[in-house]
């Protein structure tokens, strides 16, 4: 079952592997991180597998390997040794707080790679952050990947304000309803993840994450512990965050997920486009939406189009990205300024009224 032709294995990964690959050197995918070791399905066997010593330095091109990642791979011993990472379609990255010296080099932290869809899952029993809601929303539109909104527990009769609510927040987002309950569609979700894409939940705990992934395998999730950490114990059960799903899609639900606190700077504008639209317009192209004058923001939030509290999101979103861009290095602070003068430089492309 794990072969890497069915995990997502692609023309463009079999070329960058033959053009880097040693004789002697294998092809696999992460499917799952722990502290000291990965777990990587190759074909034919599932490996515990470290990474050669030389990935640590942080010159290393991609940093480490991440789950989803395919790498370039040797066996010895019947463990895997990984080293290199193959090209990444796409990213889910993070900005932490304690960024390693690898993150700080790239100014994030990605959590996950080659992802297809990021469900945002959200349960119809409880309110959800919208503070939440937009940073997830970002990090899914920087990752390359499509943004997807579940809303589980519909079988509870509670999801009908919430999906309104939804329509407002997070505008052009599909909104997709389950019930992990009865089952209620879970066959379009799971027919949505085509042959070789991959499916990476995310959300608060107690959403139904587990619940989801449970109904769409058809089956419990093997319950995964690995107690080796000192070294000494056998590493005898394989412990897996990504799943292969009937019909080929896959889905990914990492712990490493759970702990997301910040969102990736490039999704920022992509998730507040309603602010973005209307800021190209303010009389200063340096308008702070304050209160100066001609500002257009303002104005869409006096007649109401617009509720203060986004933008007040917005504001502190962009203030905690320039505290991320003052705690990393040069490199990362240049790269993240270019790429805030661009889009502010196609911003103002738009003719004021
Ligand atoms: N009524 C109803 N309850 C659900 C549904 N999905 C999950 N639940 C319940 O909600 C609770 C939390 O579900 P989990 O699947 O453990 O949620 P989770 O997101 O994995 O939570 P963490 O593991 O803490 O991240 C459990 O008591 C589930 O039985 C649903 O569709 N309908
Ligand atoms: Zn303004």
């Amino acid at each position: 079952m794990d072969d890497i032709d069915h995990l997502g294995w692609s023309p463009a990964l079999a070329r960058a592997f033959a053009e880097t690959a040693e004789p002697g050197q294998i092809a696999g995918r992460i499917i799952a991180h722990h502290r000291g070791h990965y777990e990587l399905a190759c074909t034919g066997a599932t490996l515990r597998a470290q990474c050669a010593g030389r990935m640590h330095h942080h010159d290393a091109g991609y940093g480490l390997p991440v789950v989803g990642d395919f790498v370039i791979a040797r066996i010895e011993a019947g463990a895997a040794t990984i080293d290199a990472i193959l090209p990444r379609r796409t990213k889910f990255a993070r900005a932490v707080g304690d960024l390693t010296r690898h993150d700080v080099a790239r100014g994030e932290q990605i959590i996950a790679a080659n992802i297809d869809y990021v469900f945002i899952v959200t349960g119809a029993d409880a309110d959800f952050s919208v503070r939440r809601l937009e940073r997830l929303l970002g990090a899914a539109f920087g990752s390359g990947a499509v943004p997807l909104i579940v809303v589980t527990k519909t079988d509870l009769g509670l999801a009908a304000p919430m999906i309104v609510q939804l329509a407002l927040e997070a505008p052009g987002v599909a909104v997709h309803q389950v019930s992990n309950r009865t089952g209620e569609g879970i066959p379009a979700l799971r027919a949505l993840i085509g042959p070789g894409q991959t499916a990476l939940l995310v959300g608060s705990s107690g959403v139904g994450k587990s619940s989801l992934v449970n109904r769409l395998l058809g089956y419990e999730r093997q319950a995964t512990s690995i107690t080796d950490d000192n070294g000494r114990g056998r590493h005898t059960t394989t412990s897996r965050d990504l799943f292969l799903l009937d019909g080929g899609g896959m889905i990914l639900d990492t712990p490493g997920i759970r702990a997301i606190t910040q969102w990736q700077p490039e999704g920022l504008d992509d998730a507040f486009t309603d602010i973005t639209v209307l800021a190209a317009q303010c009389r200063f192209s340096d308008c702070r939406h304050e209160a100066e004058p001609g500002c257009a923001v303002r104005e869409a939030i006096e007649d109401g189009r617009i509720e203060a509290r986004r933008l007040a999101d917005y504001v502190k979103l962009n203030r905690e990205m320039a505290y991320l861009e003052r705690r990393g290095d040069k490199r990362a602070e240049a790269a993240v300024k270019r790429q805030w003068r661009e889009q502010t430089r196609a911003n103002r492309r738009r003719p004021i009224s």
